[in-house]
């Protein structure tokens, strides 16, 4: 068979690669897939069409998928026009009450109606929501001088399985509610992992800016255990903001999540390939056996 490389645009639409396809399909049949879209991933009009033509042949397949998305590009351009100062402290936005809402303002607006539009633009039904709609997502303070970073402590997930039964595609913005009536922002990744705990969900897949997780020679490593990924941590191979996306597959590992991936969103049929061939796209996370 044709190794299929990301840079076949039209994947799906040869009989041959279809027809390897099959067993995947019946495989994937009712399963639940979380994609994580971060701000870095998203990028031209073109590119979120075909992101959205990918997730809309998922569901035509018979899975469901969910979106969460992040956007923290987007909140730095805002907050920068507003002329608000922002830092982040281990890869979490240090939120003030101002900054909260200008957050909510660009992920649950701009950035939640365009994916939205663009799954709609492709033929799906998508449903903007935040962790706030149908108490989908309760948070506490993850730390006190990160002021209102959220930490998801209860999911209820019950909106999202209606959604699925009416054959729609949740697109989740990464926001949540405090038991005062808060409204806190969460780390795009944390957020996907909470909610693909919360589903027991078959695959997470964290879409970013690489080809996956690399090792001491740079070269990606297609197929990870929890532990090799903690001894890569260890050693400082894995750094910056591949820490917390690691850690969220391991966190949703824990909770109940069969596999999770961390792929290159850009690359075109990313999420196809991962799923629908045998050798998979990026770095695939296991429990270790
Ligand atoms: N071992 C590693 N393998 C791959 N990427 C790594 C590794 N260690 C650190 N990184 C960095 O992590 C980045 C991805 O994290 P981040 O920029 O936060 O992604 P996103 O914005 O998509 O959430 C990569 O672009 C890369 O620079
Ligand atoms: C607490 C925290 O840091 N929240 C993030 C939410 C958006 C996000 O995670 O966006 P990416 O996935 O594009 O990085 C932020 O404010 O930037």
């Amino acid at each position: 068979m044709k190794k299929q490389t990301a840079m076949d645009k039209n994947w799906f639409e040869t009989a041959e690669t279809l027809s390897a396809a099959l067993p995947y399909l019946q495989r994937y049949d009712g399963a639940i897939v979380v994609i994580k879209l971060g701000g870095h991933a998203m990028g031209s009009d073109d590119a979120m069409d075909l992101f959205a033509r990918d997730i809309v042949l998922m569901q035509q397949v018979g899975i469901n998928p969910v979106i969460v998305h992040g956007g923290g590009p987007m909140i730095n351009d805002m907050l920068a026009r507003l002329g608000v100062d922002s830092h982040f402290v281990d890869g979490k936005r240090v939120t003030d009450a101002a900054t909260v809402e200008v957050v909510e303002m660009v992920l649950s607006g701009v950035v939640n109606k365009r994916i939205v539009q663009a799954i709609n633009r492709q033929g799906g039904r998508g449903v903007g929501l935040s962790g706030k709609d149908a108490s989908l997502i309760r948070c506490e303070p993850s730390h006190p001088d990160l002021g209102f970073v959220g930490e998801p402590v209860e999911m209820r997930p019950e909106v999202l399985h209606t959604l699925f039964e009416a054959g729609m595609i949740p697109v989740i913005a990464p926001l949540g509610f405090g038991a005062e009536g808060e409204t806190f922002n969460i780390n795009g990744d944390t957020a996907a992992g909470a909610v693909a705990a919360a589903l027991k969900a078959d695959r997470l897949l964290l879409l970013t800016d690489v080809a996956g997780v690399k090792d001491q020679s740079g070269e990606v490593v297609t197929e990870l255990t929890a532990s090799a990924i903690r001894k890569l941590t260890q050693e400082g191979v894995i750094a910056g903001g591949m820490i917390p996306k690691t850690e969220t597959a391991l966190a949703a590992l824990d909770g109940g999540v069969r596999a999770a991936v961390i792929l290159d969103g850009r690359a075109p049929n990313a999420c196809l390939l991962e799923l629908f061939t045998p050798h998979g796209a990026g770095s695939m996370i296991r429990q270790d056996s």
